[in-house]
């Protein structure tokens, strides 16, 4: 019998794999008992309606918060860890960007914290920005930036140093339609080279294009599947109907 060796199981291992997650705010448990794992590669979904827990769900996976009880494993290590910050690339739903400082000052602080110097980060720099179409905006200072060219340039931040895990929270909201399908493009063709993208949504046409999706209800993951085999489970024609179905209410 052979065993894998210590770096093919890492190869192997699922990039995010949580157990039995509690976490309660003042009494109330917001997050109640979430086990779930998402594989190397995989776009994978959370969806579910406002309130139902879906930040702080990330939050426990990115090592911001800490669970009352239950562990987070990412990239096979013990959450929260503070290392961990470079090896995944985050977009968090409230813009964390320097307002006083242009779009280049607040990229080149986040590629320092990420490590990235000389030719390297002005590189990276230039290819983020035009993946989110604001090259013409480099120079401007991010307080005169429209709350959708916000949202971008911290999808930039997320890519800037190739992180193998992309953790992003709603990522297109305030993001004008035509952006939107540029951004999606953008994160299909990541997943295909390899980077893993977990993302959180209520757009239903936005969980159709991942390849699992979890819904999340009331601090509860009601099914993780495949879109198909979530309508197909619920005799459902559209996701729509597959979460109210399984989701179990009419609320999302
Ligand atoms: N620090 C906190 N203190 C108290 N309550 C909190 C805290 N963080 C989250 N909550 C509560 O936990 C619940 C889940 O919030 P969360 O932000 O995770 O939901 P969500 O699914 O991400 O919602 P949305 O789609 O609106 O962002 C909400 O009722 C929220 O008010």
């Amino acid at each position: 019998m052979s065993f894998p060796s210590p770096a093919s199981s890492a190869l192997t291992a699922p990039v995010v794999e949580t157990e039995g997650l509690v976490r309660s705010f003042g009494g109330r448990t917001v997050l109640d008992g979430i086990s779930l794992r998402i594989e190397r590669g995989e776009l994978f979904g959370l969806l579910g309606p406002s309130g139902s827990g879906k930040t702080t769900l990330i939050k426990l996976i990115t090592g911001i918060d800490r669970a009352d009880t239950g562990t987070v494993l990412l990239l096979g290590e013990r959450m929260p860890k503070l290392s961990m910050l470079q090896r995944f690339g985050y977009m968090a739903q409230a813009d964390a960007l320097y307002g006083e400082l242009t779009a280049r000052e607040n990229l080149q602080f986040f590629a320092s914290l990420y490590g990235l110097s000389g030719i390297r980060r002005s590189e990276r720099i230039q290819a983020v920005m035009a993946v989110v179409d604001l090259l013409d905006h480099l120079n401007k200072p991010v307080s005169a930036y429209s709350g959708g060219m916000k949202r971008r340039l911290s999808l930039a931040i997320a890519l800037l140093h190739e992180p193998e895990l992309l953790v992003l929270d709603e990522p297109t909201v305030g993001i004008d339609p035509v952006l939107r399908q540029s951004i999606w493009k953008e994160l299909l063709a990541l997943r295909d080279n390899g980077t893993t993208i977990l993302l959180t949504t209520h757009v239903m046409d936005e969980a159709e294009k991942c390849d699992r999706i979890g819904l999340i209800r009331d601090g509860c993951l009601t099914a993780v599947d495949t879109p198909e085999a979530l309508k197909t489970r619920s005799g459902a024609q559209s996701l729509e109907e597959a979460f109210i179905t399984l989701g179990g209410g009419e609320r999302a």
